[in-house]
Order: structure tokens, then sequence, then C-alpha cells
């Protein structure tokens, strides 16, 4: 049957037949061919001696052995020509990474001692095809490199750009430095595994946040590049991006790369062409009238490369876009694509397909990198993605590539690991409006199962579809917990598989609330209710405790589609429940712990709101009424340490009528202390010791009014 090979070759003509694995080979050519394509084929087959074995003829175009298959090899740089024949194998590259891809290949082809019978010429779209690790946040770690660096190799992706932005000798303060011993040590290595790998380890310099146009500088750029260039590296980049808009003055920049590539580059001989992140790296930043882009394309050397985010700084990329950067800056653009970062959805994994990637923009970008996440092993569903498009970009077809980069990164549960990647796709609400689809092929049975809910006429064979998914997360999460063919990978994604698992029980929680309902049992009910309110407290705790970091903390999963549903689905039969039994039970729908603490009827019912450790009451719209010793606020639980607090009563200034007061155990008061900030906000810091009330209240003998527009406390 049709081969299926990564990425995508150009030209196959695949004749019906195959032929078992010779038992041993001879290669013509070994002496002359590429030394990694050389050592592979030799980890592929027995090697023989004599003359006996079957024949492999392996090179690059100039050599004596390849000399009869010049004229099938492909005249573009990395290109190979395979042919399997019953008689013998050629692998002949234009060049040695070609010979090298043409040995990929062949490895992908040799499956079960077997090989097809095909022809196959090859060569990639884009030239320089890979990975920019330019993330903010937690830098791979020294073994994520070398895996990853493998995993071009295998994927012919030829180009890994080091430029971890919490790198302090990538960046600020450090740019200038040499790296310690140690980091030098793992560098260097890592530059030979890519070297292995045919992949070309580029190194980013990230001198914006303090540069100073002078020779100084300019110097202690080339002093670092040179310190790089002794630890292995022959290819490097500068970054401009997020810098103060001051410092980006582009004809300052184009000089200083100029100067980089004339005194350094074209002098060394054997460093590949400087790439500059600009500062404008985006169409929705640039103001083609003030100049920066076209300075740019004006000053800089026609050698150097511009990357280029699309048109905005997470963004799909189209030939539109592409047809108008590329004028700009006088050449073509050098893509990073911020997919499938996340460093800022920092709670949310994106395992989705690589889609919204033009499939007819093949002639006008120079480079196609993708910006990861912090989790390198997660990142390779992606990246694969990438190398298929970026070498072959007319064939692309996301979904696809999608399904084999899932079977790719966990061969022995990819259905498991599938189940989980189309549920953690989405990135949720963010800054930069860039979303993802997700859990697509249950939305329509999610709605239905919902309207079903809402009218009361719930179909069996709706729940049971609904059940099924449910279950089918469950078993996800717990055959990936349990696997072993990725472990790597499950490290990585353990607390969003953790939060997978509750998600699906109290999905299948929630379908036995309705036979309960079903049922008339109303213990049945309130039982089912507690567990899964038990199950939310959990995921709750995991939220808090697990992937915490300062910008988006927590653990979020199935939040486009899975999430609401069991959340607007739970808050239905919730109402059901109190309409048929004449009774109100707590609402656990979006799991807060936390209470409104208050004697007011006026808010009692005012939603609690949760968000990075921060908890508030929704505001009231309305004058607040506070009679004497009325009071509102909050009750945490647990108790907690309280960090700061923020209280805003829409008066100019603080009442004399009201204090703000903590308690442990609500019986005894303490007065927080705290001052207003002229923007009508009462704010209070840091406390000692753990509380579990929050108060605003009336101590004077009358009714009092204000507003309740914010009330909030943050905890530790
Ligand atoms: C070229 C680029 O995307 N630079 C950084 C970058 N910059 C931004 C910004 O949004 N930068 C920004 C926004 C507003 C004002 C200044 C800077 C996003 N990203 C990426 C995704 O978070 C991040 O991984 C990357 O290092």
């Amino acid at each position: 049957q049709k081969v299926q090979i990564q990425p995508t070759p150009q030209i196959v003509s695949q004749p019906s037949g195959h032929i078992l694995k010779p038992e041993e080979v001879r290669i013509i050519g070994a002496n002359s061919a590429d030394k990694e394509a050389v050592k592979l084929l030799k980890s592929l087959f027995s090697i023989s001696e004599s003359k006996k074995g079957f024949p492999i003829y392996l090179g690059e175009k100039s050599d004596k052995a390849i000399r009869k298959y010049k004229s099938q090899i492909p005249n573009k740089a990395e290109g190979y020509y395979l042919s399997i024949e019953k008689n013998k194998i050629v692998v002949a590259g234009n060049d040695e990474r070609g010979t090298y891809y043409g040995m990929q290949t062949l490895k992908q082809l040799l499956v079960d001692g077997k090989l097809p019978l095909l022809n196959i010429k090859d060569y990639p779209d884009i030239t320089a095809r890979g990975v920019v690790e330019g993330f903010y946040g937690t830098p791979w770690n020294y073994e994520d490199r070398v895996s990853q660096l493998k995993f071009y190799g295998a994927n012919k992706l030829n180009t890994y750009i080091y430029g971890p932005k919490d790198d302090p000798y990538h960046r600020s303060p450090n740019w200038r430095e040499p790296y310690p011993a140690k980091e030098a040590k793992a560098i260097k290595e890592l530059v030979q595994v890519a070297n292995h790998n045919h992949v070309d380890f580029v190194w980013a310099i990230h001198p914006g946040m303090d540069i100073k146009w002078n020779t100084a500088d300019r110097d202690a750029a080339i002093s670092k590049f040179e310190a790089m260039y002794d630890l292995g590296v022959r290819a490097f980049a500068v970054f401009f991006d997020d810098i103060s808009w001051e410092d980006s003055n582009a004809a300052k920049q184009a000089d200083f790369l100029n100067y980089l590539d004339d005194n350094f580059v074209k002098v060394k001989k054997n460093v590949l062409p400087l790439i500059l992140c600009p500062t404008e790296y985006n169409k929705s930043w640039s103001k083609i009238e003030k100049g920066y882009l076209p300075t740019l394309g004006e000053k800089l050397n026609p050698s150097i490369h511009v990357m280029w985010t699309g048109d905005r700084v997470i963004s799909d990329i189209d030939r539109q876009g592409l047809e108008w950067i590329n004028q700009h800056i006088k050449r073509k653009a050098y893509i990073w694509w911020n997919f499938p970062v996340s460093d800022y959805v920092r709670d949310h994994l994106l395992m989705g397909p690589a889609y919204g990637l033009d499939t007819g923009a093949s002639d006008l970008m120079s480079g196609f990198m993708s910006n990861p996440m912090e989790f390198a092993e997660a990142s390779k569903v992606a990246i694969y993605s990438v190398a298929d498009y970026a070498w072959n970009i007319k064939a692309y077809q996301s979904m696809e590539a999608w399904e084999r980069a899932l079977k790719a990164v966990m061969p022995n549960n990819c259905e498991m690991f599938r189940v989980f990647a189309i549920h953690n796709a989405d990135l949720g609400p963010n800054g930069h409006g860039y979303r993802r689809d997700e859990s697509w092929e249950f939305k329509e049975i999610a709605e239905k199962y919902l309207n079903e809910v809402k009218s009361g006429k719930w179909k069996v064979e709706t729940i049971a579809d609904v059940q099924q998914e449910f279950i089918q997360m469950m078993m996800s999460a717990k055959t990936l917990l349990q696997s072993t063919d990725n472990p790597a990978l499950i490290d990585e994604i353990e607390p969003w598989l953790l939060q997978f698992r509750l998600l699906g029980e109290s999905g299948l929680a929630l379908t036995h609330l309705q036979v309960a309902l079903e049922k008339n049992d109303k213990a049945y009910f309130k039982k089912l209710y507690s567990y899964i309110k038990l199950l939310k407290e959990e995921m709750f705790k995991n939220s808090n405790s697990l992937n915490q970091n300062p910008y988006q903390p927590g653990v979020k999963t199935g939040s486009l589609v899975i999430e609401p549903l069991i959340n607007n689905a739970l808050a239905e039969l919730s109402k059901q429940y109190a309409q048929r039994y004449n009774e109100e039970l707590p609402s656990i729908a979006n799991y807060i712990p936390h209470l409104i603490y208050t004697n007011l009827n006026q808010v009692e019912n005012l939603p609690i709101r949760y968000l990075h450790k921060t908890i508030s009451i929704s505001p009231l719209l309305e004058v607040l009424k506070v009679p004497a010793n009325g009071y509102v606020g909050i009750e945490l639980v647990p108790e907690q340490t309280v960090l700061h607090s923020k209280i805003n009563m829409g008066l100019d200034e603080f009442p004399e009528w009201a204090k703000i007061q903590v308690s442990a155990d609500g019986d005894n008061w303490t007065d927080y202390q705290g001052k207003y900030n002229g923007r009508k906000e009462w704010v209070g810091g840091k406390l000692e010791g753990l509380y579990r009330f929050v108060r605003m209240v009336n101590t004077s003998a009358n009714e009092q009014e204000c507003y309740l527009k914010r009330f909030e406390v943050k905890i530790k």
C-alpha cells in the first residue's frame, strides 16, 4: 500500500511489491558519502565486507559511486534521490544533508523486515526549517535539547535557534559575558549533537535591553560570538524583540548587524548568514511611515535574514501577509511562528493540530521556525507538523499531520493520547486573542446533551454518548499516567492528566444526577452532588498546587467544551433539583471553596470569583445599604495567609462608620490597617498568620450607604 513518509516527499513513484531486508549489504561509496548517512546506514543493516552483499549506492552527486544516478537527483539544496529496487538501493544526495535525509527516509521505509519498491525525488520547500527556543519561562534542559535535536534530524528539520528569554547569558544582564564553564560545556556538546543530526545550531544574542550604540558594545557582541564560535557554533542570530521602543532605532540596529556581518561572519567564512529578530516583528505593530522596516530593508546586508511572526504577535501565516512584509524588508521573511508557545497561557497545553499556515506560500519564506512550549516533549506534536509543512508546503494537511504526530510521540498509546490532545488544544481567553479549536468531535454531542438537560427530556442514547466520552477521558488519563513509551512526556503533562481524569470523573457522575432525578431518588442525587463537590475540590487543589507560576498558575484542561458543559449541566440539574424538592444546593458549578461572608440579604448571593490566588466578590451595581453592624466580606476556606486586599466602596474618602477587620474564627476580630490610595480604594497589606474572614463592617448606630465596586483578597 501507499507508503507514508515524514515529512511528505515531493515526488514518489511506487510500483507494487517489496524486497525483504537484505541479510547483508555492501555500501558502494562509503568512503566519500556523508559520514552521518554512512553511520545511519550501518545502524540499519549488517554490512558485508565481501562483494556478495546486497549493493547500496550511497553518496552525493559529485561522488564517483553516484555518477550513474546524478541526473535523477533533484538540483535542490538538501534534495535526494532514493531508489529501492529488487537488486540494489540508491541513496543519492544533492549535497551531504540530502544524502542524510535520503537515509532518514530509507530508515522509515524499513518496516517488519521489508522495503517497498519505489523511487523518490525529494527536497525541501523552505531552506531553514526548525525551532526557535525563544519563549519566556523555564528554558529547556540539556536532555530536552538532545532529544529535540535527534527529533529534528529524523524529521528533516535543519535548524535550532537557541534563544531562551530567561537565559541571562543570551539576554541581559550577561549577554556580553562568556558562559560559565558548565554551561559552555553543555552548549559545546549540544552543538556536536546538532552536527550529528545535520541540524544548524544557531546561537542568538539579545542585547536590546541595555545595548549602547558604541564600539564597546559592538565589540562585546563580537567577542561573545567568538566565545560561542570556540564552542563550535557556526550560526548566529540577534534578537531585538520586546525592547523599549526608544532602542528600536532601525538604522542603528542595521549598522550593528552589518558590523557583525562584515567583521565576524564574513571574516570567518564558515559561518551561516546572520538572523535578525527585529523590534517591529509583526504587522500590527508596524508603522511603515515611520520607516523602521523600510530602513532595515534598505540598510541591512542582503544576506541577513529578518524574522517575522505574521500579522500579529501570535498569528496565522498567509501569502498576503508575507507579500506585505517581503516588499518592505526586501527579502523573504524568516518566520518565527509563535505556536505552540504557551508562555502567555501557562495553565494550558497546546496539543492540537498546527493549522493556519498558507499552503500556497512556499516561495515567500526563507525560514520557518516554531516557537514551542516550555514542555519540550509535548511540543513535539506541533513541531512534527511544522516539519511536514515546511518541507512540502502544498501537500500539507494539518489534521493528517497531527494524527501522525500523535503516533510519533506516543507510539504505543496514541489512541489514548489522541483523547487527551483533542481536549487540550485551545488556549482559553488571552491577551493576544489567539484561539484554537478543541473537542471538535464532541461539540455536537455536548450541545445536544445540554439542550436535553435543559428541556428535562433527555434521551438514553445521548447520555450514553456523553458517558462514553467521559469514560474515555478517564481511561486516557489512567493509561497515559501508567504508560512507559514516553516517560519524559508524561512527566511534563502529569498535572493536566490528573486534572483530565477528575474532569472525566465529574462528568460521569453528572450523568448519574439525571438517573437520580429519573428515579426521584433525592438521597442519591445529594450523594452524587457531594461526590462531584469532592472531585471539584480536588481539581481546585490541583490547580492551586501544580504548575504554579507568577503569570497563569494552575492546570486548565478541556476548557473550551468539556468543562463548560459539565458546569452548565450541573447548574441546570441542581436548579431542577431545587424546583422539585424546594431545596437549594450550594453552587459547585465553577467550584471555589471560598465563600461570601455577610449578614446583608442584598449581597448574600453575589458570586465569588477566583483567579490567580485572588478571591473577589462580584461587584454590586446598585447602592449597598449597610445597617448598623452590617457586614460584607469573604470567608477563606481554609484559612489563608493574606497578602493584600483592595476594597472600593465608591466613596471619595474612607467612611468613619466603616472598619475593615479580620478574624481567624469569626468571633475575635482585629482591625486590618490600610490606607486609601486616592482612587476611592482602601488597600491593606500582608498580614502575619492565618485568617479565615476579611470583612467591612458598619460600626455606627445607623444605616449607611456605599457601593461594592471591588472587594478582593490576594492569598499566598
Ligand atoms: C518575537 C516574539 O514573539 N518574542 C516574544 C514575544 N513577545 C510577545 C509579546 O506579546 N510582546 C509584547 C507585547 C506587548 C508589548 C511589548 C511586547 C509575545 N511573545 C512570545 C509569546 O509570548 C514569546 O515567546 C517571545 O519570546
